[in-house]
């Protein structure tokens, strides 16, 4: 390890590759507090006040009201069906195109990945009321049944496990900085990766593979959600949720003049933390690792560990609403190795190829998916399916 001298304070820097590859910095004599260290943060503009440096803007073009258009989609009329349709011609629906899809699959292995809130479940006001519907979790049981299947959240693993309830899929939390895959498949080719690949059991008692590049903020996050929470308790609706590797702020509930002042009190609380960064979600801000890590090479990792990763085999599909699933979808389409659904009922600009308009249109795509993979190995239609089926 390496001493450098800065101008305000000492920068521990460690040559390890694979934190080098995170972007982590370790060997720190302890991480209960982010104040030891003075390592350069990714811009993300003037940090003093959160009306300069963007984030207010970004809070509120977040989870859009429904007659919210993006520029590009809307007419003169400003009619919100019509910049939706318009807006389709560049996302099409993933069910009128079904066929499309499946066509790309051919001779090829399907792989399904889901983000869970207002994919699986419905956006609703409490987080802990986030619940995914009996038909939901068949749908999501039976695709499982064919493709190999994985769930990445913004929430923990354990929470998300808890919501879903089945065990026949992969679980990344903590928008995939915590991966529970499988042992017996082939290991990352990436040896740095494999250093933070520890064998455990899962809640049956079977042996899995966990994935944890940031485990050396546990306590940090854990500290910084101490202070979120003690110092927004005073700011009616607020909510702070603690997912081990981040942190959420959830301004939903809360008044829209209140709005500034919990950026404030967040932007506040992480000037003392150079190495968290902030990321918006739908009316939440959410307190991560500045490592390089996020859904699109949670994606990457799994397909690598679930020996997936042959582009002309295997089409993996990922369905998510988020900003944070936008990393996935940019994965996807680069060297168009599979396809990315934006799950939206509004216009906005995504790297998804297809979008479905919300969760019980995802249910529908699921369910097609799998009719289709009977028919296919039934052998009668060749997979041929007809309107009524999707
Ligand atoms: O990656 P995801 O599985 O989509 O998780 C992202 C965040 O989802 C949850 O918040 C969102 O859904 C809530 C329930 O519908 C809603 O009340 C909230 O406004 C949304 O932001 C979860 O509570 C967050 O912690 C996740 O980061």
């Amino acid at each position: 390890m390496e001493m450098k001298s800065s101008s305000s304070s000492p920068v521990l820097t460690d040559p390890s590759p694979i934190n080098k590859r995170l972007g982590i910095h370790t060997g720190l004599p302890s991480f209960s507090s982010g104040k030891y260290i003075n390592i350069p943060r990714k811009k993300i503009g003037k940090l003093d006040d959160v009306r300069s440096n963007g984030w207010l803007d970004a809070m509120k073009s977040s989870s859009p009201p429904r007659k919210k258009f993006i520029k590009g989609f809307s007419t003169a009329a400003e009619d919100p069906d019509f910049a939706y349709c318009s807006w389709m011609l560049k996302y099409p629906s993933a069910l009128s195109s079904f066929e499309h899809i499946t066509h790309s699959a051919r001779n090829k292995k399907i792989a399904v990945f889901l983000d869970y809130d207002g994919t699986l479940s419905p956006i609703v006001d409490d987080p802990d009321q986030a619940l995914m519907s009996e038909e939901m979790r068949s749908a999501v049981r039976n695709v499982a049944k064919y493709f190999p299947t994985a769930i990445i959240s913004g929430r923990s693993r354990d929470k998300v496990y808890e919501l879903v309830g089945l065990r026949e899929l992969y679980y990344a939390g903590s928008h995939g900085m915590d991966i529970m895959g499988p042992t017996i498949q082939t290991v990352p080719t990436d040896h740095h990766l494999n250093s933070c690949v520890e064998s455990t059991t899962d809640q049956q008692g079977k042996e899995v593979n966990l994935f944890q590049p940031a485990r050396e903020f546990i306590s940090m996050i854990d500290e910084v959600f101490r202070t979120l929470v003690e110092n927004t308790k005073d700011i009616k609706g607020s909510k702070v949720e603690n997912h081990k590797f981040c942190t959420s702020v959830h301004y939903r509930n809360v008044d829209e003049k209140n709005w500034p002042t919990i950026a404030q009190r967040v932007h506040d609380i992480l000037k003392d933390y150079p190495r968290l960064r902030l990321t918006h979600g739908r009316k939440v801000l959410e307190v991560r690792p500045e490592i390089e890590w996020d859904k699109g090479k949670a994606v990457e990792f799994l397909l690598e560990s679930l020996d997936l990763s042959d582009v002309e085999n295997v089409l993996p599909i990922y369905i998510g609403d988020d900003r944070t699933d936008e990393d996935a979808f940019k994965v996807l389409r680069q060297g168009k190795r599979g396809y990315g659904i934006l799950v939206s009922s509004v216009a906005k600009e995504s790297s998804a190829f297809y979008s479905l308009r919300d969760p019980t249109e995802v249910m529908r795509f699921l369910n097609s998916l799998v009719v289709w993979k009977r028919l296919l190995e039934g052998g009668g239609s060749g997979g041929k399916m007809n309107r009524r089926t999707i």
